[in-house]
């Protein structure tokens, strides 16, 4: 039976969607496509924020910190704590060409650790390959084809990188290795994971911030990417996701 907690209206479980973001702007992204109301709930090392959506979902944002570990440990440490039906790692990202432009949203259908291996004489292996450990979680179909729906998304996968590519030619190598890549971002994986040690299904929305590609700041558009993020939040079918997941 799913622990019921205090906040819980008695006789009524409600779903709930756990949010994790890096940083702040993007968790005030996500609240205000929510509607803008939450209060703040501590947990141990940082803060979520709860909203509660039109449909009764509750939802749940965390800013857990730039990076696969950082948002591993945040997630590890919300899931700890309550019961979530689903997981979503969201963010501002950069999109592959032509697939995916700035200003897109990006649904990933594979969520990759693409750095964690080993290089060796033939090229990079990953970890998965040299006999150990995880690279691809698989969101549930259902829920990346009823998200890319309802935001008009992008799919296909989405990498998680320590490093930010900044070459054409790192560019280059990860779609060759990715032929279907859509974005990369720093974190998916690290939510991925510590959603699968709890059982919890995993997504992940992303959107355009900037081209993956030779390092250009002054040609990053943040704020766009923040507006997408928002209305992202804003369109998602909370209810109809939730059901999604927790059928059979
Ligand atoms: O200094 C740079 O050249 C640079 C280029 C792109 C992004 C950054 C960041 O520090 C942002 C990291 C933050 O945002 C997500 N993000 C956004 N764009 C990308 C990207 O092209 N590659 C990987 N991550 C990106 C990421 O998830 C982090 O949360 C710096």
């Amino acid at each position: 039976m799913t622990p019921q907690t205090s906040d819980e209206r008695p006789g009524l479980p409600q779903a709930r969607l756990l949010v994790v973001v890096a940083v702040g702007p993007e968790a005030e992204a996500v609240l205000r496509g929510l509607g803008g109301d939450a209060r703040p709930v501590p947990l141990p090392g940082g803060v979520l924020h709860r909203a509660e959506h039109a449909s009764g979902v509750v939802v749940d944002v965390l800013a857990g910190g730039v990076g696969p570990a950082a948002a591993a440990a945040a997630a590890a440490g919300a899931l700890t704590l309550r019961p979530y039906e689903l997981v979503v790692s969201a963010g501002i990202a950069g999109g592959f060409a032509p697939r995916a432009p700035i200003g897109a949203t990006v649904v990933a259908e594979e969520i990759v650790a693409a750095d964690l291996g080993a290089e060796t004489p033939e090229g990079f292996r990953s970890v998965t390959e040299l006999g150990f450990g995880t690279v691809r979680h698989l969101p549930p179909v259902a829920v990346v084809r009823l998200a890319a729906e309802a935001l008009g998304a992008v799919t296909g996968p989405v990498l998680t990188v320590s490093t930010v590519t900044g070459s054409a030619e790192r560019a280059a190598a990860l779609a060759e290795r990715h032929p279907e890549v859509a974005a990369e971002a720093m974190e998916g994986s690290g939510v991925a994971e510590a959603a699968a040690r709890f059982g919890v299904p995993v997504a992940e929305i992303r959107t355009v911030s900037n081209a993956v590609g030779p390092r250009d700041r002054a040609a990053w558009r943040i704020g766009e990417a923040l507006g997408a993020l928002e209305r992202a939040f804003a369109a998602l079918p909370y209810e109809r996701l939730l059901k999604e997941v927790t059928r059979g």
